[in-house]
């Protein structure tokens, strides 16, 4: 158990106050290798944008957590949220709850991490209305118990990063617009990585050769041929901007030199798609929040 200071519900942030959970971009996705136990030794670089999903969150005094605003199918008490909740109780042995309301904006399934970022939030923004004290690195190494995503929302810084994705070195690169389109399917991050073919033998890069182009996504094969739609969406943005693949799919996205030029094709795209035009940003709009406050 983590050691936690004593309790004090009376934070200025209690109540009303929305904590960001940004969505992520794998800018490339390198599979270094297969552990014993399944899971792949990976190379990628994570940046995060300015658009996600929100939560509010209100402290209770007694030990319920409760969850609103979910999608009916992600309800349930086995959502990212309220595991993360239960984790940080577990581990500082406070007797409190909260009452957690979710604004679902980031496309579930969609390779942009969102329950891995609500789970982050729920991990830092407890911390402190809980009053427990934690620092980044401790919740982070918590966090990986929920998913291999979640240590690099709690730093919140984009990095580079390596072993399961959680050995992360902050980076400072560029933060363009980009344009995010999401076909309406949902990709399955262990059915990708469960496939025979999946290329798990790349060699190791550094940042010199993602920034010499010499980078890609090694799921991209695997998710197009299962999930055609996301090949759509691919070609597509091809069209009008070198595009990529984020994670394991579904979401695919184009960098661009400004907000205009992002929404000029964002306004083409088709119907059936969903499309986000947001900002690059090395520092998440998570951290942000925690330094003002
Ligand atoms: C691929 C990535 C790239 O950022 O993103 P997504 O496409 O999911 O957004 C992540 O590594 C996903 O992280 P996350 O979504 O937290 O995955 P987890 O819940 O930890 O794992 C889901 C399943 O994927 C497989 N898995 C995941 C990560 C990894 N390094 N090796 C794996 O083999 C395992 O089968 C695991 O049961
Ligand atoms: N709060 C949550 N938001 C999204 N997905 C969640 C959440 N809690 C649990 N999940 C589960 O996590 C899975 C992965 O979702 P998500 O993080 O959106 O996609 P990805 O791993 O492709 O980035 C979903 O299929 C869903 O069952």
């Amino acid at each position: 158990m983590l050691e936690a200071r004593p309790v004090v519900l009376s934070s200025p942030l209690s109540r009303g106050f929305p904590w960001p959970a940004p969505a992520k971009l794998n800018l490339f996705l390198h599979v270094t290798g297969r552990r014993a136990n399944g899971y792949h030794e990976l190379q990628t670089l994570f940046q995060f944008v300015d658009v996600g999903d929100s939560l509010h969150i209100t402290p209770r005094g007694d030990q319920e957590l409760k969850l609103s605003g979910a999608p009916a199918d992600l309800a349930g008490e086995d959502n990212l949220i309220l595991r993360a909740a239960r984790l940080l109780r577990q581990a500082s042995g406070v007797p409190l709850g909260a009452e957690i309301h979710l604004r679902k904006q980031i496309p579930v399934g969609g390779g942009l991490g969102g329950g891995s970022s609500d789970a982050a939030t729920t991990l830092v923004a407890l911390n402190r209305l809980w009053n427990l004290g934690f620092p980044l690195h401790e919740l982070a190494e918590l966090g990986l118990q929920l998913g291999a995503d979640v240590p690099v929302f709690v730093r919140g810084q984009a990095a580079w990063a390596e072993s399961l994705g959680e050995r992360l070195t902050p980076v400072d690169i560029e933060q363009p617009w980009y344009l995010i389109l999401t076909p309406p399917v949902q990709v399955s991050t262990a059915e990708i990585f469960g496939a025979p073919e999946l290329r798990r033998d790349h060699p190791r890069v550094q940042l010199a050769d993602y920034l010499a182009g010499r980078c890609d996504n090694d799921c991209t094969p695997v998710t197009l041929a299962r999930y055609p739609l996301v090949g759509e969406a691919l070609s597509w943005l091809n069209q009008h901007a070198p595009a990529r693949m984020s994670g394991t799919g579904a979401s695919v996205f184009a960098a661009f030199a400004n907000e205009a030029a992002a929404h000029r094709i964002a306004r083409q795209v088709p119907r059936s798609w969903h499309s986000i035009v947001a900002r690059g940003c090395n520092r998440s709009p998570l951290l942000e929040v925690i330094d003002r406050s």
